[in-house]
């Protein structure tokens, strides 16, 4: 078998050595004739196969976006290998991304199957002038054993594309969305959002709250991320929702930051009062993508939607017979409805896209109607506390660098007997740091804040008592007069 291979080799390269030598004595069409037979020959011999992959496909206003995502899947998988090595920054990027530079080739391995990559580029043909540079005709070249096409073409390249998503999604600048509308440069509107680079520097490790509590939203949410396969089976949108509810000050806004900080994704911030139809509420939506967090602040405050649904029932069922058909309908497109934004977060269309979560904030939870919170729609309800002594911990960590003191039995004493929120508790130990005291001047001016607190609430409770007291007073008096 081996000496059949030889002979075969031999007799294709003196047929390429004699074909070189007298080539340019042979008529045109002839010569074109045999360099088609000769690369059938040549790839009947190579046991390899080649697939290109062109940064610019024609278009050259649009990246292809395969070469994208095996640039993004190179440059985290496989560079480590090559020796020459290129860093850039990409349009989306915040992170500068090192992959192997042109005419490198790195290897990669996948089920067992080992495939080679090299990065190139065509050169411009110089008598031509072009308006792109030459940096637009480079190209991957992967090369793989012929028997291996089928795991290549099927299962390798998908593997390729979503990886190389994932690692840009990672690489991206995050964005923080608000629906005002943002305009092209020729005046019009070109997307219902508009947006600015989402920075919030708060996480999980700054939040103060109870660290069990703590726990269990992280599980939740780490749980949902990798939940694609799990809602597919079950055949539920791959989305959540939380509600964040407490008094103000209590870190509702913070933890939104931090869980998109945890799960690296977008925040689109709605302003509910600038929508004014349920259309244009699904418009909205329609421009939102995935892995992104669409956050609703102060629902109460947004709509008047507390309570309203069940009265609108109870009116339509007595007004049914005047109504007219169809007017139903016509209302709830010309106006932003309850059943509007329930459809908006489980209805068809929020199923598009995927991987999205919703939160809501409040500091009034008995004023919702229950039909907006319940569960399934608003899966979790986290609510945001006053500052626990648990809480005050991480607040001390994070604002004056200790984990133990003197004075926290006094603190945790106080903090029993009085509602403070974190952010005030924050306040309290930020004041004296920023006139470089020292540790126990800090946790000082801090007891000394929540002693005033509690006076404060002390002298409302008894102002309320002796107002009580008053009203109950005159009542007496107004019934033995009537009387
Ligand atoms: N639980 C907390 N952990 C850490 N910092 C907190 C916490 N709560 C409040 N803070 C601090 O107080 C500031 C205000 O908090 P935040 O805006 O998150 O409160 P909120 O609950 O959203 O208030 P509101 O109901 O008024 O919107 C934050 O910038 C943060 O520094
Ligand atoms: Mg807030």
């Amino acid at each position: 078998m081996a000496e059949s291979w030889a002979g075969l080799g031999s007799a294709i390269a003196s047929f390429l050595f004699l074909y070189a030598m007298v080539k340019d004595h042979i008529p045109f069409q002839l010569r074109q004739y045999f360099a088609h037979i000769i690369h059938k020959v040549i790839s009947f011999a190579n046991p390899y196969q080649q697939i290109t992959i062109h940064e610019y496909n024609g278009d050259y206003m649009h990246r292809d976006k395969l070469y994208a995502a095996t640039q993004a899947y190179l440059s985290a998988a496989c560079s480590f290998r090559a020796h020459k090595l290129k860093a850039e920054l990409g349009q989306e990027s915040d992170k500068p991304s090192v992959t192997f530079d042109n005419y490198e080739e790195v290897t990669d391995t996948f089920r067992g199957v080992t495939v080679w990559w090299y990065a190139s580029m065509r050169l411009p043909n110089s008598k031509t002038i072009s308006f792109y540079s030459e940096d637009e005709r480079k190209y991957y070249l992967l090369t793989f054993h012929k028997r291996d096409r089928k795991l290549v073409e099927g299962e390798y390249l998908n593997h390729i594309l979503s990886e190389g998503r994932d690692v840009m999604t990672r690489r991206r600048q995050r964005k923080l969305f608000t629906n005002s509308p943002s305009r092209n440069w020729y005046g019009y509107k070109s997307s219902a959002w508009s947006h600015v680079a989402f920075e919030h520097p708060a996480t999980f490790d700054t939040l103060a709250m109870d660290p069990k509590k703590k726990e269990e939203i992280i599980d939740d949410l780490v749980t949902f991320r990798e939940g694609k396969e799990y809602y597919k089976k079950i055949g539920k949108a791959w989305k959540r929702g939380y509600l964040l509810y407490g008094p103000p000050g209590t870190g509702k806004s913070s933890m939104i930051a931090a869980i998109a900080n945890f799960l690296e994704y977008d925040v689109y911030d709605l302003e509910l009062t600038a929508v004014k139809t349920n259309t244009e509420l699904r418009k909205i939506f329609i421009e939102t993508t995935g892995k992104s967090i669409i956050v609703v602040e102060d629902i109460d405050c947004s709509l008047d939607l507390t309570g309203k649904r069940k009265e609108k029932k109870e009116k339509n069922d007595e007004e049914e017979d005047q109504k007219l058909p169809g007017k139903e309908e016509t209302d709830d497109n010309t106006k932003l409805t309850l059943s509007g934004l329930l459809n908006f977060i489980d209805g068809l269309w929020s199923a598009c896209g995927g991987e999205r979560i919703i939160i809501f904030t409040t500091n009034h939870l008995e004023k919702l109607d229950p039909a907006l919170i319940r569960r399934g729609r608003m899966d979790m309800h986290i609510e945001m506390s006053y500052c626990t002594f648990e809480a005050f911990k991480v607040l001390a960590q994070n604002y004056v660098g200790i984990l133990e003191h003197d004075k926290f039995d006094t603190i945790r004493t106080l903090l029993c007997e009085v509602n403070m929120s974190p952010a005030d508790v924050a306040e309290g130990l930020m004041l004296k740091k920023s006139r470089n005291a020292d540790v126990g001047a800090c946790l000082e001016n801090l007891i000394k804040v929540i002693e005033a607190a509690k006076e404060a609430e002390a002298k409302k409770k008894a102002q309320e008592e002796l107002a009580a007291k008053g009203n109950e007073e005159s009542t007496e008096e107004e019934s033995s007069v009537i009387s």
